[in-house]
């Protein structure tokens, strides 16, 4: 089956298009789960730390999402003992039935992008054979670089039934510094968006979505209505919402008239939602991931009265 189906078969069946974001730092790792771990180095122990809190969360949340974005900065920065816990986050993930999206925004010349696209989508080759490195589902990328950087990724997305959600409109402050300088009597994120629209056509699933997706931040809610209207069989991965301040009234421009078109992530609301009100008056450190089950409940709902109160029957 297309990956982009089985994403839209997820949401239906889960009745939910909220993408956990797993971006977690060793400071959001209760102390209790950091007392059992071990390691050879303090890199070691944090890895081990932040891989035990990924499958709590994992666990009380798989049933009812479709998805989890895991950020690999939050990886890269506890050195090969993280990198290892990204990739078995990512496996752990998987063997519960998730789609991975890997928050990479790689890109580069054309032929260090194929590396990248091998390392996360495809197959590294070997002297005897290849071998998958990370095997991730979908992966962000930069479009900064042109056609030539994005077209490994595409190529990786045919050859294994892959996806990529390209930036065209980030949810950053400074995001129209760039992204918002008018070309050629349009912005340049329309242009990309252009681009991104061209190249989704080579991969078309079976339900009207590309493999190749967007990324527009839940903090540009005029924007993300706009860019429905130019993109529509492209899927949407929305940012922003929750710590960054999009509401769930500014993701709704991001949906089709089917409740689809659009998954939302939110990391730091769900991970730390018991460092939070109200979960945190009703939820202890010791059930950090119960906090964050009744997090993405309360969002799952949220988005479901949004979508009815705005003439969408989702699902
Ligand atoms: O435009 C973008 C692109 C990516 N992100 C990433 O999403 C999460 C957001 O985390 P929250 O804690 O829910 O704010 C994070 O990994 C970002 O790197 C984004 O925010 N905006």
């Amino acid at each position: 089956m297309h990956l982009i189906d089985r994403l839209i078969e997820q949401i239906i069946e889960k009745r939910n298009p909220t993408v956990v974001g797993l971006d977690t730092r060793l400071e959001y790792v209760p102390d209790h789960v950091v007392e059992r771990c071990s390691g050879a180095s303090p890199f070691e122990v944090a890895a081990s730390a932040i891989f035990e809190f990924n499958k709590a969360i994992i666990d009380a949340v798989y049933e009812h999402i479709p998805a989890v974005k895991i950020q690999v900065a939050y990886y890269e920065l506890y050195g090969p003992p993280g990198m290892e816990a990204f990739r078995l986050t990512a496996q752990y993930a998987k063997s519960k039935g998730l789609i991975v999206i890997g928050d990479i925004k790689r890109n580069d010349i054309g032929s260090t992008a194929e590396a990248y696209a091998s390392a996360y989508l495809g197959e590294t080759p070997l002297k005897n054979g290849r071998m998958p490195a990370f095997d991730l589902d979908f992966v962000t990328v930069n479009p900064y670089l042109g056609t030539d950087g994005v077209m490994p990724f595409i190529q990786a997305c045919k050859e294994y039934n892959k996806g990529i959600f390209v930036l065209v409109k980030t949810s950053n402050p400074s995001s129209g510094e760039f992204q918002d300088l008018p070309v050629e009597g349009k912005r340049l994120y329309n242009k990309v968006a252009e681009k991104v629209v061209e190249w989704g056509k080579e991969l078309m699933g079976t339900k009207g979505y590309s493999h190749i997706g967007a990324v527009i931040g839940a903090t540009y809610p005029r924007q993300l209505e706009e860019l429905r209207g130019e993109m529509p069989n492209t899927y949407f991965l929305i940012p922003g919402y929750g710590a960054q301040g999009g509401s769930v009234q500014d993701v709704m421009g991001g949906f089709d008239a089917n409740g689809l078109g659009a998954v939302i992530n939110a990391s730091r609301s769900v991970i730390c939602a018991y460092r939070r009100s109200p979960w945190k008056e009703k939820f202890s450190p010791k059930s950090f991931a119960d906090a964050a089950r009744a997090e993405v409940l309360h969002m799952k709902e949220e988005i479901e009265a949004a979508l009815s109160h705005n003439g969408i029957k989702p699902w």
